[in-house]
């Protein structure tokens, strides 16, 4: 690194795991599957330092798989508190019993001189006589990130806070975790996975603590249209302004692929294969102080939406307009949200694309308030296809605006494509002023483009829609202006 730049390498891995609920493995066994990963990781750190790597980032679950509660436990370590205990396990490899995957991973980064991230489970005895949220079972177990510097200390450890609904093998810690550790390069967060959806510890990383650059561990299911891994992790670096280095397992029959290293103007580097059965290093040189976007200014829709339909994404009813005609201005609403696209296409007339707005509670595999303005590709010609799974497009924009009247500030851009396999349109499209603008045009048919809105601020149920008792908006009399001009138009259409 200089002053100004590093370089960051993250590792998709196969990982290699077996799992027979029931049929727990001996601990020689579940060391011996871990070793295999590891050979893999300590190839990898190699050749991520032999291209310049000051950091390398491994993903969730990379070294022992998806296990039950009861297989989990032969592949867990206890793994010290670097806030209290100072360590370096390739140094010291006998202070503690029965740890050779921190010896493994601490000798890494020492051999090569970097920073490692790994993922990995803590294990945490508790006694329920003295703690009343101790398991049954005596033990926590913990999915933990654990950061070796570069002589191979342990600088930090962070419990996921955000468990996702099938990781029953995991607990939730007692209180959340912000986790941050400085380095030559700049100062880093880190938070894995389901995280991402919630604003502590992810945002408050940013906000709070000022970091510059995230490494993120993950085991990324894809859902299109929004729940892209490489789009969501690029627009979560766009939208709040910082480095984000993910790190995915790759796991086809899960859907789980997709990596990048992406900074507030998107991702330098990205891998998304659904046909490879190989991982895959990235390894690219960003700035160690990320340039963050301006301030957004509230974008105001003028004109009120042609003929609404409602129809389904990822569980979320979305109030939908389609987009009749080759280049047109769209306005649609829902509860307080209302989004505004500009766009010129070109296409095939079978494909129909459909523009939305959602404002309200998703309750698809968990439960967080949306905000979102929505372009996408319906599956088929039918409407009610609108907002369905699809990767086949064939139309293309050759001019896009999408922008709306988000008033809480926490908003990511996505835009997906169809490449030869998913693809972000890097250098295409730019979030400006919180709208995506393209004013060149998408090279490549789309498949949806979209402002995700993260309204953490109605998770405690304290704020509530404008339409509620609660609160009164500020944008009152411009909602009532527009939902006049709504009106005229109906009447006008009738
Ligand atoms: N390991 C995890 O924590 C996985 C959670 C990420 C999955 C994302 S979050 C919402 C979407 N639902 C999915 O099935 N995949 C997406």
């Amino acid at each position: 690194y200089d002053d100004t730049s590093f370089v960051a390498a993250v590792y998709e891995h196969a990982v290699v795991w077996t799992s027979i609920p029931g049929q727990p493995p001996t601990r020689q066994e579940a060391i011996d599957f871990m070793k295999q990963n590891l050979d893999v990781y300590r190839e990898q750190t190699r050749e991520a330092k032999r291209q310049g790597a000051d950091i390398i980032v491994f993903p969730e679950d990379g070294i022992h798989g998806f296990q039950s509660r009861e297989n989990q436990y032969f592949y867990l370590e206890t793994i010290p508190d670097p806030e209290k205990i100072v360590w370096n396990p390739c140094d010291d490899p006998d202070r503690f019993n029965d740890t050779p995957v921190q010896q493994n991973l601490s000798c890494m980064a020492k051999e090569n001189n970097i920073y490692v991230v790994a993922n990995f489970g803590d294990k945490q005895f508790c006694d329920s006589s003295e703690d009343s949220s101790c398991p049954n079972d005596g033990r926590y177990q913990f999915n933990t990130d654990v950061v070796f510097d570069n002589e191979g200390t342990i600088v930090a450890r962070y419990h996921k806070e955000h468990l996702f609904m099938t990781e029953l093998q995991f607990n939730r810690p007692p209180s959340v975790e912000i986790v941050t550790f400085q380095t030559p390069f700049g100062k880093f967060g880190v938070f894995t996975c389901f995280d991402v959806l919630f604003r502590d510890p992810a945002v408050a990383l940013v906000e709070d603590c000022g970091v510059d650059t995230i490494v993120f561990p993950t085991a990324w299911m894809d859902v299109l249209p929004l729940f892209v891994s490489v789009e969501f992790h690029q627009a979560w670096a766009m939208g709040m302004g910082v480095n984000f280095l993910s790190s995915n397992t790759h796991v086809l029959d899960r859907r789980m692929t997709g990596s990048t290293i992406s900074t507030p103007s998107g991702a330098v580097s990205y891998y998304h294969d659904m046909n490879s059965t190989e991982g895959r290093l990235l390894v690219a040189e960003i700035p160690i102080k990320p340039i963050k976007n301006g301030v957004r200014s509230a974008e105001l829709p003028i004109t009120q939406h042609d003929t609404e339909f409602v129809s389904d994404l990822f569980g979320d009813p979305f109030t939908f307009v389609d987009l009749t005609k080759e280049s047109d201005y769209v306005i649609i609403c829902q509860n307080d949200l209302c989004c505004s696209l500009n766009y010129t296409k070109s296409g095939i007339s079978s494909e129909i694309y459909a523009f939305g707005a959602f404002d309200d509670l998703h309750t698809n595999e968990g439960q967080y308030y949306l905000q979102i303005c929505a372009l996408v590709k319906c599956a088929n010609s039918s409407r009610d296809t609108c907002g369905q799974p699809t990767n086949d497009a064939q139309t293309t924009f050759s001019h896009l605006r999408l922008a709306g009247n988000f008033k809480f500030p926490h908003v990511f851009p996505e835009v997906l494509t169809r490449g030869i396999g998913m693809d972000l349109a890097v250098g295409e499209w730019e979030y400006k002023n919180g709208a995506i603008i393209s004013t060149s045009g998408i090279s490549k048919p789309l498949l949806s483009a979209a402002l995700f809105g993260r309204v953490y601020e109605r998770d405690d149920g304290t704020f509530k829609h404008t339409s509620g008792a609660m609160e009164v908006s500020p944008h009152l009399p411009l909602l009532l202006i527009l939902f006049s001009v709504h009106l005229i138009g109906s009447v006008v259409t009738v």
